[in-house]
């Protein structure tokens, strides 16, 4: 975390209105009331997480979250808003120049319009803070001759940072939305630095001091974003963070694009379409190759920050406030818990491989398109021949899982026998192109497995990754190579491709191709729309894993839906405890407050069950590992 407290000034606050009242308040018409100790307290807290989250650690969502609970509180206990913080309009982070908006000042009408009388010191100019969270724009009116420069200083000393809660003024009763700028959004990253002198009469000087963000979840987007480039080697987050935020102000007379980059996309992918509503982002989760380099957690589908999704939001807050209370000198501890925060909330998320993985993504590549050739010129009868009553049991043909669904396994540890037999079959000639490169994909496969399983170990706490090596070692895996054909129509009704189910392994890795169609099912009941990307895995936590942490992870539901009149193809990876394991959730996992929610089973009878229990069909999410193995209390939400 970024260091606490500050060498700044306190603010002249003279020409601020003397009485603030909230939006809310004002609507609500609420009086304020004598708040107790107790409350003034709480409030307090909640205070400086609004300020931090908005701020140094720049969790753009929690900044929102902490804000808002902050004019919550402040209204519900009767204390006035705290007149030195200004929170955004829409969505009440408290803003804060150089960390989570960008201020400029823009011509005073009434200013420019009466040339003639000096302007009175106490009314010079309007400052415009846009939020780089919300992209609201929220106008300060009338600020006083050297506000600017109370926020952005002349010299600042490497350490000096913008504080919350400086310069920030009471919030205006003249706020207003939609104020012109004088300056082009898409100049922002073109930021003068503090040392200009901001408080020139003169229109249109962007003035937000460059200063560094924390390494969070915006750090993470940014790396993502180079992922094309050249690998750079890991680095100590804790370490950038504050090297780049010293760098920053000390070169602060160059313009300096990179420092801002990532804010200006926040700012400008979002301008006009942000839908506070409608965020379905899942986190990325970042496997760098080295073993050396850690996971770092980005954003995808389009969006460039995160919201939590509201099921998660207490969760989060108390993970966030514990984090805060005990970490709040260790940003590099911090961000940790913030990675195994998102393992633990969510259900599947969705890996990015590095760019180093070229290789895995052009294997996905070749086996689709040789699996393409597979399915779609071999006639019925040559697939048949691996199908149910074949030795092999390979293939699985149409109208078994779905009338569209077809797949041909290839198991485990050795890829290249198990593709090589099947392609005996297949092909009328020698092909060992083919089980190579199943091989190769597997072989792949097993590796990005086994660290993901020590990335969710991670997720559980501390010293877990110590269970890896007595309960995860003997998993193995299966590949899954899939061909969709197109439904006759499509109309209104989504037609499955495979029904909504949940998978029997630990986890599974799914490569799907760019016609999409995969879903995953929202604690909520809604289904989410995976999108495909050609360098992205999709990772399920499946049954097992479920029974093995005592639901502390979930299987995830999810279906294919079938949208277009062409054939899909994709592979999926299905990692498993080995068929004799008794799957029992180890006392660490469960937790001493907690009670186990499965009994103890044998790996192999649960994958009997769901295979009687369904009849060969995959889309019956009612006979799954709390039929099978729940206790009294099944999935409760204990954890
Ligand atoms: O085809 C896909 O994208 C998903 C396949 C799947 O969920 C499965 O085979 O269990
Ligand atoms: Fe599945």
């Amino acid at each position: 975390m970024g260091k606490k407290g500050s060498n700044r000034e306190v603010p002249n606050l003279a020409s601020r209105p003397p009485v603030s009242i909230t939006l809310r308040e004002e609507s609500s018409g609420m009086k304020q009331t004598k708040a107790s100790t107790k409350s003034i307290l709480k409030l307090q807290h909640i205070k400086n997480l609004a300020i931090w989250t908005s701020g140094e650690a720049s969790i753009p969502s929690f900044g929102a979250f902490f804000g808002h609970h902050l004019a919550a509180c402040s209204e519900s206990t009767g204390t006035p808003p705290d007149p030195s913080l200004f929170p955004c309009q829409r969505c009440e982070s408290i803003l804060q120049p150089g960390y989570n908006c960008t201020i400029r000042i823009e011509k005073n009408r009434a200013k420019v319009s009466c040339r003639c009388k000096k302007p009175k010191k106490s009314i010079q100019n309007n400052v415009v803070y846009k939020c780089h969270f919300c992209s609201h724009r929220n106008l300060k009116r009338g600020t006083p001759r050297g506000y600017m420069k109370e926020i952005c200083p002349l010299k600042a000393k490497p350490s000096l940072k913008p504080v919350p809660g400086t310069s920030m003024g009471q919030k205006s009763d003249g706020l207003e939305k939609g104020t012109r700028s004088t300056v082009e959004i898409s100049k922002m990253d073109e930021i003068a630095p503090p040392a200009i002198d901001t408080d020139d009469p003169v229109t249109g000087s962007p003035t937000t001091p460059l200063v560094k963000m924390g390494t969070t979840l915006l750090e993470g987007k940014k790396r993502k974003r180079n992922r094309s480039g050249v690998k750079k080697p890991a680095e100590s987050e804790s370490n950038s963070a504050t090297i780049n935020a010293e760098t920053t102000v000390s070169t602060s007379s160059k313009r300096r694009r990179k420092s801002w980059t990532s804010l200006k996309e926040i700012a400008e992918s979002h301008d006009n379409s942000r839908d506070f509503t409608n965020l379905t982002e899942d986190p990325v989760l970042l496997v760098p190759e080295e073993s050396n380099q850690k996971p770092y957690v980005a954003i995808i589908k389009g969006c460039t920050s995160f919201l939590w999704p509201d099921a998660a939001v207490p969760a989060v807050t108390a993970l966030e406030k514990a984090a805060h209370d005990a970490l709040s000198s260790d940003f590099q501890k911090y961000n940790q818990k913030m990675r195994q925060l998102l393992f633990n909330l969510k259900v599947s998320f969705v890996i990015r491989v590095t760019h180093s993985s070229t290789l895995v993504v052009s294997s996905h590549k070749f086996v689709v398109s040789s699996m393409a050739r597979s399915y779609l010129l071999f006639p019925p009868d040559s697939k048949l021949k691996l199908g149910p009553s074949s030795s092999l049991k390979t293939y699985t043909p149409h109208f078994i899982a779905s009338p569209f669904f077809e797949s041909l396994r290839v198991s485990g540890p050795d890829f290249f026998a198990s593709a090589r037999s099947s392609a005996d079959v297949l092909f009328d000639h020698q092909n060992s192109e083919f089980s190579e490169i199943l091989q190769e994909y597997g072989n792949k496969m097993v590796e990005l497995s086994k660290r993901i399983i020590e990335f969710v170990l991670m997720s559980l706490g501390d010293g877990y990754e110590k269970v890896y090596e007595s309960e995860f070692s003997n998993c193995h895996g299966y590949l899954r190579i899939v061909n969709y054909s197109p439904p006759e129509t499509v109309e209104d009704e989504e037609v499955e491709g495979l029904g909504m189910h949940t998978d029997m392994s630990c986890i599974t890795i799914i490569y799907q191709d760019m016609i999409g169609g995969l879903q995953m099912r929202s604690k909520e009941g809604h289904w989410i729309d995976i999108n495909p990307s050609e360098s992205s895995l999709v990772v399920n936590i499946g049954d097992l894993m479920q029974a093995w942490s005592n639901g502390r992870l979930r299987s995830s539901e999810h279906r294919v839906v079938l949208k277009r009149f062409v054939d899909r193809l994709s592979l999926a990876f299905f990692w498993c405890f080995e068929d004799e394991k008794v799957i029992l959730a180890p006392d660490k996992v469960v937790g001493e407050e907690n009670s186990k929610i499965y009994k103890p089973f044998i790996c192999l009878d649960y994958l009997k069950f769901r295979e009687s229990n369904e009849q060969g069909k995959f889309e019956k999410v009612g006979y799954t590992v709390n039929d099978f193995a729940g206790l009294k209390f099944q999935m409760s939400d204990q954890h």
